[in-house]
């Protein structure tokens, strides 16, 4: 059983505008609406490749139960009297660019974290993945995916971070089995440059050390990077037509879910993350790809042992 778990849930609105000027008038071309935040994104990329996972989390408004119902994916978040986040993606059909201007979040406290930590583990079984993704609401002490880790761990669950900053620090002492951090969330981290494979090999020893049984870095355009007590591996990215890189980090920890949970051997679960990866960049906002692309994809996906 995979759980995703959103503390910040957000109704991704995405316009396309063509050529966007700051300080100016700018018309909207085209928009749409998806529900996000990073959790419930991985759960919408799991559901897109055939598989199955349940939603939670903290959440203020319908509209994002409504639209999980309509995909069929599960759900049980802890209801917050707060307002959930809209998070703006200005996409620039000109440049490719894609501006994004997200919420902080609502007011949210201890307690509901502590409702959340019922939730997760009544619907959890034995060795289930828990997917800790993305930004706490500002109300929320930095340590609280620590605290999360830490009990969860107690039960016996596995779990897969993928935050930034002080959050993603914090975490860390409690000691997640697998991370995906971006290339930019750790220069953050480290405060230096990663731009050479050597210094992400290093990166990647530095958490394994610590603890971390996996360790996958994206980077982008670029690719991406696998290391865990044995090995690291580079991995091309797929060259496709870029539309919103939003989501595509999201997508990616989806398929290591996905492939994880179906017990895939390595080389296959790593060209499954790339090819979903890229197949989200090619769709709008934050909509997955179509797991026939994905399939038709990953065996171009080049793998690397360093
Ligand atoms: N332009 C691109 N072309 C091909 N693949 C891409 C491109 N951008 C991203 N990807 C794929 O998506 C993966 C994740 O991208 P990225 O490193 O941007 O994640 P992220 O910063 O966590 O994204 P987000 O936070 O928006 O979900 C990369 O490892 C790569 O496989
Ligand atoms: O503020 P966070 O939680 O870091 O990021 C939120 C967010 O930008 O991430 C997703 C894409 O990865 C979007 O659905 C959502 O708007």
């Amino acid at each position: 059983m995979i759980i995703t778990v959103t503390l910040n849930p957000a109704i991704d609105k995405t316009i396309e505008i063509d050529g966007l000027t700051q300080g100016g008038l700018n018309k909207v071309v085209c928009s749409n609406t998806d529900p996000g935040g990073k959790g419930i994104n991985v759960s919408k990329v799991i559901k897109s490749l055939g598989g199955e996972s349940m939603a939670t989390g903290l959440l203020g408004s319908s509209y994002i139960e409504n639209a999980l119902n309509k995909v069929g994916i599960s759900h049980d978040f802890v209801r917050i009297s707060g307002e959930t986040r809209t998070n703006l993606k200005v996409f620039d059909r000109r440049t490719g660019e894609t501006t994004e201007i997200n919420e902080s979040g609502p007011e949210v406290s201890m307690q509901d974290i502590d409702c959340l930590y019922e939730k997760i583990i009544t619907h959890a079984t034995a060795g289930s993945l828990i997917i800790l993704s993305g930004s706490a609401p500002k109300s929320l002490p930095r340590d609280v995916y620590k605290t999360l880790i830490q009990k969860l761990k107690e039960k016996a669950l596995k779990i897969f971070l993928d935050a930034e900053g002080d959050l993603f620090r914090q975490a860390l002492e409690g000691k997640p089995h697998i991370i995906k951090p971006n290339r930019h969330e750790l220069e953050l981290y480290f405060e230096r440059k990663l731009d050479t494979r050597t210094s992400l090999r290093e990166a990647s020893q530095h958490f394994i050390e610590r603890g971390i049984e996996k360790v996958f870095i994206s980077l982008g355009a670029e690719g991406a990077f696998y290391s865990d007590s044995k090995r690291s591996y580079y991995l091309n990215p797929l060259q496709v037509k870029a539309h919103s890189s939003v989501g595509a980090g999201d997508a990616f920890v989806g398929a290591v879910a996905y492939a994880l949970e179906n017990q895939y051997g390595l080389e296959k679960l790593l060209k499954m993350a790339v090819a979903t990866s890229a197949g989200a960049v090619m769709t709008v906002g934050t909509k997955p790809m179509d797991s026939i692309w994905v399939l038709k994809n990953m065996e171009h996906v080049v793998v690397t042992a360093l």
